[in-house]
């Protein structure tokens, strides 16, 4: 151990982090303010955290697991309220933080050092509140958005149903006009139309916006938004109508009380149907208002985008625990008599770990990328243009799948690094990977919206065989038909182009299968179905594309005025992420390309070299990520590498042990141990 001295306070750090530190040769602080956006974001968003975590409210004095579902959920929101008060209070009247909003990723990295699962808040933070703000009217918003700002209700986002979650216009719950009293009469009609999986309906919140069948005179319209009151303010009891409760426990997720729903011929005042997309005049006349009817989904858009970058930090989670704790870990001795190496510095650990650093700068420059483009598509929406929207929608359903799965697996991947102590909970690495794989389905499965992904691509290939002009992301599709392949290139430009071609030989493929079954009979629903598993693989080499191309232009222009160390350490993890991706793809690249077993011998070795290039800086990447220990929470993973000192500390906050015999012992084990049982 060497003490050292870190803002203000001394404190103890492992000796192979010290040495690791001094080895790094980069400026740690310049790669935090451009994964930040900027030094302003970084100095920001320290000020935040210092005002939310310094006093330490954010702690638990006896940690989650050892409490009651019960004892977990009440502990989870009375730091809801802490939590929300002091966005609420000290954070959002700053000067300079008012346009942050409540889903701030800056916010949502505090939430973590707050709670190990998730707040009961969190669809109100991220849906309620979205919602009103996207599906209202001015006067609605007005009436309604203060009121959920403040707190002075809270909300969630009612959608699925016991037999629907993917298949939205498949919902049962009816929302019926009664133009007698001017009012919505909701119902569930069948146990499969029970509102299932709300976050915070279980026990939290008294308002949500609920997702139901509109009928007016006679007639269904498909499915609407309206903001519906479900428990007393002043009691919190359901209301006449209304039977809420909580689903019960999950993989993850057990402090947000997750909840089904049942209306019994409810009623709510006309005003509550969200009315920016469509309205119902008081005589229940129905009038369309928007000119996309697909702009009610726009909550999941927007929710899907914000994943991205959700996946981004969570991932910078991980892999600052798994690198941390693989310089920190010794094991073997692969050479007699030598001392026993970190396991960072074993080939296959690299090769486990560097491409999770990557993937969390991919998917950082990624992510806002994608919120550029959703900020452009709004603006457009308000203008009344909605071309753009198409486009906006199946980048988002191919981002939120891909990076929700990669992050995933690159989480487990993560915990593997770091072998049994990985699975201990006080690592937290299970807790960050249950509410990684959580999102993987949630918003829109993987599977689902992959296709709709493909949908999208098989109408552009259609426009590009007409020679009709396409949208950027998909230009690169005009090169499929270019007929001789072009000689291998290896370098980054000629790798994402390789996988543009790859992504385009997908497409076609997926198009002559499509015209195949036409043509031997099939309607075009049936040769959809006949080939949905190659439509899932054409998106993901898509979305793949995508990110290839993003994250390598954005580390260019993003290091464009970076330090020398700085620019070449940033681009050394791109062309890692583009060197593994080629050998994982090697398949697509020998069907699509001109790649030969020799250009793969090639990647092969450039990969492993580009390893070793990164290794000394390999912990100076996880610093900059710049994650406080209080948000990490792991034992394994803190900035000062005392992992064995803190699972022992852990270890003794057991329930378990604090007495020397388990009353067990006496009342079953003695008992059958000595054959009276
Ligand atoms: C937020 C801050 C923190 C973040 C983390 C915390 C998160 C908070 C916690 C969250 C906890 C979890 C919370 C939750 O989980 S909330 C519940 C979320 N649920 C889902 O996401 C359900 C997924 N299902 C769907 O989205 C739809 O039903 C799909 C899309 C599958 C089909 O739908 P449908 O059957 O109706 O449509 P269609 O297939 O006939 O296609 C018809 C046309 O419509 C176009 N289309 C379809 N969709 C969109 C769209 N969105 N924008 C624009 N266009 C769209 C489509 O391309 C097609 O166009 P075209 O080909 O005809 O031109
Ligand atoms: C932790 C968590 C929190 C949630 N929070 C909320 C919330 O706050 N509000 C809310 O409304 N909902 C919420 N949900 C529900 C969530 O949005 C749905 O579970 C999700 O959209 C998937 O729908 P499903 O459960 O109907 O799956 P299903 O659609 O039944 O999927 C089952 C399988 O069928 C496949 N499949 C389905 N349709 C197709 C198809 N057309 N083609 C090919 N394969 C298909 C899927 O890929 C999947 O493998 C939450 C879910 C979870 C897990």
């Amino acid at each position: 151990m060497k003490i050292k001295m870190l803002a203000g306070k001394t404190i103890e750090i492992n000796v192979d982090l010290v040495k690791e530190r001094a080895k790094c040769n980069f400026n740690i602080r310049e790669v935090t303010h451009i994964l930040d956006g900027g030094e302003k974001n970084t100095i920001q968003r320290k000020k935040i955290e210092d005002i939310s975590l310094n006093d330490g409210q954010s702690r638990d004095v006896i940690p989650e697991e050892y409490l009651s579902p019960k004892e977990r959920y009440e502990n989870a929101v009375k730091k809801s309220c802490i939590y929300a008060r002091i966005i609420k209070t000290e954070l959002m009247n700053m000067t300079g933080l008012e346009t942050l909003g409540f889903n701030s990723p800056v916010f949502r990295r505090i939430a973590d050092a707050y709670f190990k699962e998730v707040t009961p808040l969190l669809a109100h933070f991220g849906m309620f509140v979205p919602t009103i703000m996207g599906q209202c009217t001015p006067e609605q918003l007005a009436h309604w958005l203060p009121r959920a700002l403040n707190f002075e209700i809270v909300g969630t986002y009612v959608q699925t149903e016991l037999g629907h979650g993917t298949f939205i216009r498949g919902l049962e719950t009816t929302a019926t006009y009664d133009p007698q009293t001017e009012e919505f009469v909701l119902h569930s009609p069948t146990l499969s139309s029970y509102k299932w999986w709300a976050g915070g309906l279980g026990k939290t919140v008294n308002y949500c916006v609920v997702v139901a069948q509109l009928y007016t005179k006679g007639v269904c319209h498909g499915v609407h938004t309206f903001i519906v009151q479900i428990r007393d303010e002043e009691t919190h009891m359901p209301l006449p109508g209304i039977r809420v409760g909580d689903i019960g426990p999950k993989m993850g997720y057990n402090t947000g009380d997750n909840g089904f729903l049942v209306f019994n011929h409810h009623r709510i005042p006309r005003e509550n149907m969200m009315m920016k997309n469509a309205q119902v005049l008081k005589d229940g006349t129905y009038v369309k208002v928007a000119r996309h009817e697909k702009l009610t989904y726009g909550t999941m858009v927007y929710v899907r985008v914000m994943l991205v970058n959700e996946m981004a930090f969570n991932l910078a989670k991980a892999v600052t625990i798994a690198v941390r704790y693989s310089a920190v870990r010794r094991q073997s001795q692969p050479k007699p008599n030598q001392p026993e190496p970190q396991v960072l510095d074993y080939l296959t650990q690299q090769h486990k770990l560097f491409i999770c650093i990557a993937t969390a700068h991919a998917l950082q420059f990624t992510s806002d990328w994608l919120y550029k483009t959703f900020t452009s598509v709004l603006a457009d929406i308000r203008d009344d243009k909605i071309d753009t929207l198409p486009e906006l929608h199946a980048l988002s359903s191919c981002l939120k799948a891909i990076c929700t799965s990669d992050c995933a697996a690159f989480i487990e991947i993560c915990r593997f690094a770091c072998g049994g102590h990985g699975y201990m909970a006080s690592s937290n690495l299970s807790m960050i990977y249950s509410y990684v794989s959580a999102t993987r389905t949630y918003e829109g499965d993987y599977t689902v919206l992959l296709l709709q992904t493909a949908r999208f691509l098989v109408k552009a290939w259609e426009q590009v065989e007409k020679r009709r002009p396409v949208t950027s992301t998909i230009s690169y599709l005009s090169h499929a038909f270019d007929k001789l392949k072009k000689p291998w290139d290896g370098s980054n430009e000629g790798i994402i182009r390789a996988f543009q071609r790859v992504a385009a030989g997908k497409i076609s493929a997926c198009i002559n299968c499509i015209r195949y079954h036409q043509k031997s009979g099939k309607d075009f629903e049936d040769a959809w179905q006949l080939t949905t598993i190659q439509l899932v693989a054409a998106a993901e080499a898509h979305c793949r594309a995508v990110i290839y191309d993003t994250y390598y232009n954005e580390t260019i222009r993003l290091t464009a005025s970076s330090s020398p160390n700085v620019k070449s350490v940033m681009e050394q993890l791109c062309t890692l992420y583009l060197l593994y991706w080629s050998l994982e793809r090697t398949g697509d690249l020998l069907r699509f390309t001109s790649l030969s077993e020799k250009d793969i011998f090639d990647l092969q070795q450039r990969y492993e070299k580009m390893l070793a290039v990164i290794r000394p800086n390999a912990v100076g990447l996880v610093d900059a990520f710049d994650i406080r220990d209080e948000i990490l929470n792991s034992t394994l993973g803190a900035y000062d590498g005392r992992v064995y000192e803190r699972l022992m500390e852990e270890a003794l906050k057991s329930p378990l042990n604090a007495e020397p015999v388990n009353s067990s012992f006496h009342k079953h084990l003695k008992p059958f141990m000595q054959g009276k049982l």
